[in-house]
């Protein structure tokens, strides 16, 4: 079965078959397709498309190594001299095969060329189909700041495959199941609950659909994220900052979900300390996400390099660091602007608590 669900000016379907992207295909007439992958994703999930659509058989690939440290300008112009080399024109299409690297990048790469080409959505990681295939975020980081170019350009389609995720292991797993997890938190308490009984080994659809609708919902009424849609950031101001700080230093770098699950924990304490979040549900939220991941260790001996990252935030105002803040397990408000003093105190609530570490 199709399930699908409408967008301000496109559709996405839940297709195991990907008979509606066959359709999609058929009804558009591009000049020319061609399809990004990276190194993994043409591994694992580009013969999964070929077998799903043997007719698919005239398109140039682009293949990039895979990594957020690859989402960069580096790697965008070379995704653009592609195009230019394989002759795509104003009506070619991009279609994005990957995680939440390809569908930012590609997106973003698509939303440039030319003034603007068509792209597609085909997210293969769960981070990616519950959220950053939705809404028409794209980008690149720079100087180690996230998403510090990029555009809002809607896909033309995303189609989400859930069975891509069989090749997926558990740590991208939970990071993709932490944008979950902040989509009960700040949208839905009852799924926030239901969150809890989760099996990572088979994450059943239901969850994915219930996760678009919430982001779809919110995307659909503020497209651009003049006020609404600066919820969906909730746990990214602190969650960022620490994802550059980790991407600069670590050898093994937090994933994205991993340092966003770190933001939530902290800015549930914002949330507690100036947005009337209870100390019990508080407690409820730290718990339940040091459930899922380790702590990650650091100390005030890079507060300032954190600061330096935040000051960046797209939700900051006249040097002010903006957050979205929880007022209760289920809801949350936008436009908070925090001092340093209160951040660094959330930072040491984090770090205050006993958490098994990463390995
Ligand atoms: N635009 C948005 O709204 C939005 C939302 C959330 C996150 N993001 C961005 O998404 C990125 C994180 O995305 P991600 O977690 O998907 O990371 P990713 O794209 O780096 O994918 C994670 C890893 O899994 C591999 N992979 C992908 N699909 C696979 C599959 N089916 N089987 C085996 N391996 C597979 C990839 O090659 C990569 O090594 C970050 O850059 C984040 O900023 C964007
Ligand atoms: O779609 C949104 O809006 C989000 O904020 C979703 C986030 O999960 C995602 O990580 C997004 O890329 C962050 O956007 P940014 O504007 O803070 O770079
Ligand atoms: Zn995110």
């Amino acid at each position: 079965m199709i399930n699908e669900i409408q967008s301000n000016t496109y559709a996405v379907f839940f297709d195991k078959s990907l008979k509606a992207l066959e359709d999609f295909l058929e009804t558009h007439s591009y000049s020319k397709i061609f399809i990004l992958t990276d190194r993994n994703t043409g591994e694992y999930c580009l013969p999964v498309l070929r077998k799903a659509l043997p007719t698919l058989t005239n398109y140039d690939l682009i293949e990039i190594d895979p990594g957020e440290e690859n989402k960069n300008i580096d790697f965008c112009i070379g995704i653009w001299k592609m195009l230019l080399d394989f002759g795509a024109d104003r009506k070619s299409l991009l279609l994005n095969l990957g995680g939440g690297v390809i569908t930012d990048i590609g997106g973003f790469a698509a939303s440039t060329f030319k003034r603007g080409i068509d792209f597609i959505q085909l997210p293969t990681t769960l981070l990616s189909q519950v959220d950053a295939s939705v809404g028409g975020k794209t980008g690149i980081d720079m100087d180690g700041v996230k998403n510090i170019i990029g555009t809002f350009t809607q896909p033309k389609a995303v189609f989400i495959n859930s069975q891509f995720l069989a090749t997926l292991d558990r740590k991208q797993i939970i990071s993709g199941f932490a944008e979950m997890v902040k989509h009960g938190l700040i949208y839905d308490k009852g799924y926030f609950e239901t969150l809890q009984g989760v099996d990572f080994s088979a994450i059943d659809e239901t969850y994915i659909i219930r996760s678009v609708e919430i982001k779809n919902d919110v995307v659909t009424k503020d497209p651009t994220e003049k006020g609404l849609r600066k919820i969906l950031n909730f746990g990214h101001t602190i969650g960022h900052a620490i994802e550059s700080y980790s991407l600069a230093h670590d050898s093994f770098p937090l994933l994205h979900g991993e340092a966003i699950a770190v933001g939530m924990i902290c800015e549930a304490y914002l949330s507690h300390r100036l947005n009337n979040l209870s100390l019990n549900e508080l407690n409820e939220v730290t718990a339940y996400i040091r459930t899922l991941f380790p702590a990650y260790v650091f100390n005030h001996s890079i507060d300032d390099q954190l600061f330096e990252y935040m000051l960046n935030d797209k939700k900051n105002t006249d040097g002010k660091i903006g957050f979205a803040l929880l007022a209760r397990i289920g809801h949350c408000t936008f436009d908070h602007y925090v001092e340093r003093a209160l951040i660094v105190e959330a930072l040491d609530y984090y770090r205050s608590l006993e958490l098994k570490t990463y390995d």
